[in-house]
């Protein structure tokens, strides 16, 4: 084996970057949210890049695995998967106390945790690993089937905050916001994170969207936030625009019966995000396309698997974004462009981010990014915004260490609680 593939030292750098006040059904973004840089250099003086969530508990399970990286080899990446389970210690005791703090990403367990870890040490070294042998980390996987990988809109609605977007709190706010996508981006498909207001007035949002942009994909999440007859009653009145109805109400059960009586394609990025969950839901016909997020589905190899099996199974796949920079986007879009059966553009997150860490912002074309054919992911960091994010992570007093969307829109209308319909 070749001692330059050796790890010889790795860094955690956690920081905070903007984000502008995007509401959900579990509240609104903070101004800030933490995310996690992990660099991986070898003995041949490489730098890998890998990204993950920031918030505490992942914080918490990336520092003993980063002490115990040294000394293995940047090839060996099915070894984290054990690796990360000797050094996590003893499960945090609210690991598999339900959902997330920011209760949008399905189930929360320690397996989940973990693997959002070990994600982020899986591409940096597949990074390092393409950098030393002069290969994309997509040849790493087996190759690009495609040379570009669709993405899709991703409207919110918001409130004004000091971004240059403005407010969107109507259907003429959703469709000012996605024309401009249209128009900067060039994205085909629009996914409406809805859970936010009535459902009435978020069929208002789709209806608008589909008479400006007749023809083009519509798709409504309003993260598990309806009952079943609620989730059926949007079904009936957006049939004939909608792609697919994303996670309308939660858990298995109930997404099943949803699917037993519409025939709106339902997609899932909570119900089925985790290995475990997919016998029942797959059995129960629950979900028709699984929205993959290669950070706690465990990485890109696991992006495979994933895919294999809803390959088999005859689910579709396409992939999702929560509040990331530029590494998490170079890696999705090179796992991306290697699995054959993504028929649907994937979720986007990235043009709400303004700051990044890598030296240069990736450009959609045509709701398009280009592969990268270079070496590694193919970005570089940029170690002084890199630095600026951190110490703005140093210098916060725990308010924004761990994403709580909740809590942020608490902070503005203390008597808020979550809505169902
Ligand atoms: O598709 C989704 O459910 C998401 O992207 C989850 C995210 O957390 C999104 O809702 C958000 O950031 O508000
Ligand atoms: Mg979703």
């Amino acid at each position: 084996m070749d001692a330059k593939l050796i790890v010889d030292e790795v860094r955690l750098t956690p920081i905070l970057i903007s984000d502008p006040p995007l509401l959900n059904t579990q509240g609104v973004h903070q101004p800030f949210t933490p995310r996690l840089v992990v660099e991986v250099i070898t003995r041949g003086g490489v730098s890998g890049l890998g990204e993950t969530y920031g918030d505490g508990v992942y914080l918490g399970l990336a520092r003993p695995l980063a002490g115990a990286l040294p000394g293995r080899m940047v090839t060996d990446v099915n070894g984290l998967f054990a690796l990360a389970a000797e050094t996590a210690g003893a499960p945090r005791q609210d690991a598999d106390a339900g959902v997330d703090a920011s209760g949008l990403r399905g189930v929360r367990t320690a397996d989940k945790l973990r693997l959002s870890v070990v994600s982020a040490f899986e591409t940096a070294c597949l990074d390092a690993l393409g950098k030393t042998l002069g290969l994309p980390v997509h040849a790493l996987l087996g190759g690009k089937v495609r040379d570009e990988v669709e993405y899709s809109a991703y409207l919110f609605h918001k409130w004004a905050g000091t971004d240059d977007w403005g407010a969107a709190l109507d259907p003429a706010g959703v469709v000012a916001q996605a024309r401009r996508f249209d128009r900067e981006y060039g994205f085909r498909s629009f996914k409406l994170k809805g859970g936010v207001f009535e459902p009435e007035r978020e069929i208002a949002a789709i209806r608008a969207l589909a008479e400006a942009f007749p023809g083009r994909p519509l798709r409504l999440d309003p993260n598990g936030a309806w009952s079943v007859e609620t989730s059926l009653a949007v079904a009936r009145e957006l049939k004939d625009v909608l792609e697919y109805l994303e996670d309308p109400a939660s858990g298995t059960a109930a997404m099943a019966e949803i699917a037993a009586r519409t025939d709106v394609p339902l997609a899932t990025n909570m119900c089925v995000t985790t290995f475990e969950e997919i016998p029942r839901a797959f059995a129960e016909n629950a979900v028709r396309i699984v929205l993959c997020d290669h950070h706690y589905w465990g990485g890109l190899h696991r992006t495979r698997e994933l895919a294999a099996l809803c390959r088999t199974f005859g689910v579709g796949l396409s992939m999702h974004s929560n509040t990331h920079l530029g590494i998490s986007l170079a890696a999705m879009t090179q796992v991306a462009a290697t699995l054959p059966g993504l028929h649907h553009a994937c979720d986007t997150h990235y043009p709400w981010q303004t700051e990044d860490v890598v030296t240069t912002r990736p450009v959609f074309r045509a709701g398009r990014l280009a592969v990268s054919d270079a070496p590694g992911l193919g970005v570089d960091l940029d170690r002084e915004a890199l630095a600026v994010l951190h110490r703005r992570w140093l210098e916060d007093d725990g308010t924004y260490r761990d994403r709580d969307d909740a809590a942020a829109m608490r902070a503005v209308d203390p008597g808020w609680t979550p809505s169902r319909w």
